[in-house]
């Protein structure tokens, strides 16, 4: 044990150093500088520069050898399927379907380029942008957007914005794109930033503030290529008012009817409009408006559940108001539209712990371990909590000095349940949220699976079943589709379900009573009399009669919690049951199912009226 026990605490101590080196890791190590390149390549012709409504471009900022040039270093790239990370908390998916090369500052055969750029940068932020100071500039991509050969998903960026929330002392201030395909060569992928198709002139560079919400439309032929670069700054807070009305104006104009493809199982198409809203909605969030971000959010989460980062931004939206148990249902909805989202699980788990259901957080947190180190300083304070309280209190300082969300306090509570407009808000989450197979419905968004918030919240279960050991997956799924369905103070809730590669999890209402039958045997030397009998019988008849009513096509029968109400676990085949010549019953008129101990004359036709 003692051995364990120093086991564990070094992995602990070993995932908290890790954690804590890779977070303090400067963004800025691989940055280009412009003090140790103050060469100029050649000065820049101020005519080339075409101001836009969102973009100012200058054209033939490269030339066509150039381009070319360019692209022979770079080679094919990388799949970069995975992109668009707006920082801690916020979310990343497809977003992006492109391959990319990143270009490194100290690339000796690149130097040319970054200055070319940090001289565009500097010139169009002289005379047009003036976001202030630029300090440097991060790697260069590279990307290249493909038209799909097999019906597969077209290169694209969805909407997006390049702002990196939380650097404000060097954050992105500037983004740059430069056109490294003639605009002959492909159909579809444009860059469209705000609502304004940029230049397809091969060499012509666009460049916008970076918090300006922007995307590339799907290639439908050819392939195109561009060279993008961030420059980095301070961004001060002139900034926020400027990205709100160019936010604003841009959902304003926004009624072009924009199509981003998705892979086939997400049927839905994200419309440009509501691109732009979860845009501004992240924004919103981001500069603290949390109220109206959850709103925005909330508005697209419920045209299109698969929006990148709608739900998941909402929930941390709908935290940072103290709406705990909202944010959780909009992460659970989340989870079960992406299983494998790390930042998904890592703010669930998160969410769970400050809720005080530990079980559920570690798990949540477990699984995103492996997809963000972050929550490893998390994990790890689960595990030392279990062994020193005097540590897990420190670890706790520190996470909360560093910004890590503070356990929910009383107050917290209260406002949830007391917040006027709560239930409002819950309405607007429910309404018409589509399911995975596009159906419009309920969703966990809607289904307040913890009970109403000013209940004293019920207690969980997590049953978990080996997929491999699963006979028949669809009939056990059609089990679970029931079962969810079911509502019946005397039959086991069945709140939620998730799976990993290899088990489903079953998140049921905790029943702590035991077997009924060992509680008869238990009890039975002292007297479990026909008073106490006739209360459970009319518990679980009344379970049965809610089950029948419901004609679900397979009966369930429970133990008890024992707090006066019995509860169904074990579940059988009606035709099964209905041959069992030993258990038939035929109470309750055609009632057909197994009383696992039962007195005999509640298997005679007629029983006594309850007491
Ligand atoms: O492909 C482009 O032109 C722009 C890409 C982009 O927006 C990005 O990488 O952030
Ligand atoms: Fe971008």
């Amino acid at each position: 044990m003692a051995s364990h026990r120093h086991l564990y605490w070094w992995m602990c101590v070993g995932c908290v150093v890790l954690s804590v080196v890779l977070t303090a890791f400067p963004a800025n190590r691989w940055s280009w500088h412009p003090q140790e390149n103050s060469e100029e390549s050649g000065s820049m012709d101020v005519n080339s520069i075409n101001k836009g409504s969102f973009t100012v471009a200058v054209s033939a900022a490269f030339s066509e050898a150039e381009c070319e040039e360019l692209l022979r270093l770079a080679g094919p790239g990388e799949e970069a399927l995975v992109s668009g990370n707006q920082g801690p908390g916020y979310f990343k998916e497809e977003v992006r379907v492109a391959k990319m090369y990143t270009v490194n500052p100290d690339d000796a055969r690149f130097q040319w380029v970054f200055k070319r750029l940090w001289q565009i940068a500097t010139e169009t932020n002289r005379l047009h942008w003036k976001l202030g100071r630029l300090k440097f500039m991060e790697p260069l991509n590279l990307v290249s957007y493909t038209a799909a050969e097999d019906g597969d998903v077209n290169g694209h960026y969805d909407w997006h914005a390049d702002l990196m929330p939380g650097a404000e002392s060097e954050g992105r201030l500037l983004s740059l794109s430069v056109q490294l395909s003639r605009g002959s060569d492909y159909q579809g992928g444009a860059l469209v930033v705000g609502t304004e198709e940029s230049s397809r002139g091969l060499g012509d560079a666009v460049t916008f503030p970076s918090y300006m919400a922007h995307c590339v439309l799907p290639v439908s032929k050819g392939v195109r290529h561009a060279l993008v670069a961030w420059v980095r700054g301070r961004v001060n807070s002139d900034l926020a008012d400027a990205a709100q009305a160019a936010h604003r104006r841009a959902i304003a104009d926004g009624s072009k009817s924009l199509k981003i493809e998705r892979p086939a199982k997400r049927a839905q198409l994200a419309q440009a409009a509501l691109g732009l809203q979860r845009i501004y909605g992240n924004h919103l969030l981001h500069i603290g408006r949390h109220r109206e971000a959850a709103d925005m959010l909330r508005a697209v989460a419920q045209q299109d559940p698969y929006s990148p980062g709608a739900l998941n931004n909402l929930a941390v939206a709908e935290y940072q108001q103290g709406k705990l148990h909202a944010a959780i249902d909009a992460l659970l909805y989340a989870v079960s539209l992406r299983p494998n989202d790390g930042e998904v699980r890592a703010n669930l788990g998160r969410f769970f712990f400050l809720d005080g259901r530990l079980p559920l957080g570690t798990y949540h947190l477990a699984t995103a371990v492996t997809l963000w180190h972050r929550s490893a300083i998390m994990l790890s304070l689960f595990c030392m909590t279990a062994y020193c309280s005097v540590c897990s209190a420190f670890w706790c300082c520190c996470l909360t000095a560093l910004g890590w969300p503070k356990p929910r306090s009383c107050d917290d509570q209260e406002e949830a349940s007391t917040d006027p407009d709560t239930s409002e808000d819950h309405e607007l989450a429910t309404a018409n949220v589509q399911d995975k197979k596009g159906r419009l419905g309920k969703s966990e968004l809607s289904a307040e699976p913890y009970g109403p918030r000013h209940q004293a919240p019920s207690f969980e279960a997590v049953k978990a079943i080996d997929i491999g050991n699963m006979k028949n997956p669809t009939r056990f799924q059609r089990e679970i589709n029931i079962a969810q369905k079911l509502d019946h103070p005397n039959v086991v809730r069945l709140y939620e379900t998730f799976r990993d590669a290899r088990k489903i999890y079953l998140v049921m209402e905790l029943c702590t009573g035991g077997e009924l039958f060992d509680r008869i045997v238990d009890e039975a030397p002292s007297g479990f009399d026909e008073a106490h009998a006739a209360k459970y019988i009319r518990q679980i008849l009344s379970a049965i009669c809610y089950l029948h009513a419901h004609r679900p096509p397979r009966g369930v029968v429970k133990s008890t919690d024992w707090n006066g109400s019995s509860r169904s676990l074990s579940v059988f085949k009606k035709k099964k049951i209905a041959s069992n010549k030993k258990c038939q019953c035929r109470v309750l008129g055609s009632l057909c199912l197994t009383m696992v101990v039962c007195k005999p004359c509640v298997l005679k036709a007629t029983v006594a009226s309850p007491p």
